[in-house]
């Protein structure tokens, strides 16, 4: 069975390389075909960390939000197991990258949720809050296959779409707990007035799926 993962990715210049490193290291030993960074129209350095580590980069010509992103990467591979893993990791190492893919890869599971913990309290929270919106997630493909392509437009509230999705058709879904991982929260990548101006925009894109 193939395995890909995919990583959105918008000016993450700063993390992107710690994710590619723990990555790199599970393809080295063979479980994953392939790595493919989509760089959408970051405006700094993020896509030449990418290439510098050998893997797969594709460059959207304008930004299109994390969906978009995501479903571009999609169609750039064929495998039977999808890995989306966000770009501003810190913390990641090759085990959780295992762990998250081993349930869906055997057959435990259709779909996996990466729930930080022991990361950073602010983080282990919000994804003890919510572990559906999580980034990190090991899907079968066929479940991505079986999805309209119009549900991809939707920026940040594609999570909350493939989370829909899963409860709909009973699919099986488990959590798994990334011990010692967290993110660069938005205010601290793009500053405080920036990154709560993102944040509600996100939390727009998400609420707009929240029709259950
Ligand atoms: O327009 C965008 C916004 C975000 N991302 C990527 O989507 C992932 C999750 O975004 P972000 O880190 O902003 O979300 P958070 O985890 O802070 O909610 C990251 O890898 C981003 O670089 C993207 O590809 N396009
Ligand atoms: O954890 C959360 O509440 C949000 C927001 O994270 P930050 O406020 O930037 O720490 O991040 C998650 O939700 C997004 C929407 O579903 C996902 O796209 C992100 O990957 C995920 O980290």
């Amino acid at each position: 069975m193939s395995v890909s993962v995919i990583i959105p990715a918008y000016n993450e210049e700063k993390h992107i390389g710690e994710v590619l490193a723990a990555v790199k290291a599970v393809k080295d030993v063979g479980e994953v075909v392939d790595i493919i960074v989509v760089n959408d129209d970051s405006t700094d350095r993020t896509a030449e960390v990418a290439y510098s580590f050998g893997v797969k980069v594709i460059e959207l010509p304008r930004n299109m939000g994390k969906g978009c992103a995501m479903k571009v990467g999609l169609d750039n591979t064929s495998a039977s197991v999808v890995l989306f893993l966000d770009a501003d990791l810190v913390g990641i190492q090759p085990h959780h990258v295992r762990a998250l893919l081993a349930p869906v890869y055997h057959g435990a599971a259709d779909m996996a949720l990466g729930v930080f913990c022991s990361g950073r309290g602010v983080t282990d929270l919000a994804q003890r809050l919510t572990p559906f919106l999580t980034g990190q997630r090991a899907v079968k493909r066929w479940v991505l296959d079986m999805l309209n392509e119009d549900v991809w437009n939707t920026g940040y509230g594609i999570e909350m779409v493939l989370t829909r999705y899963a409860r709909k058709y009973n699919l099986k879904v488990i959590e798994v707990p990334l011990y010692g991982v967290t993110h660069a929260m938005k205010e601290e990548k793009m500053g405080v007035m920036r990154g709560m101006a993102a944040r509600v925009k996100m939390y727009w894109e998400i609420a707009r799926q929240f029709k259950m």
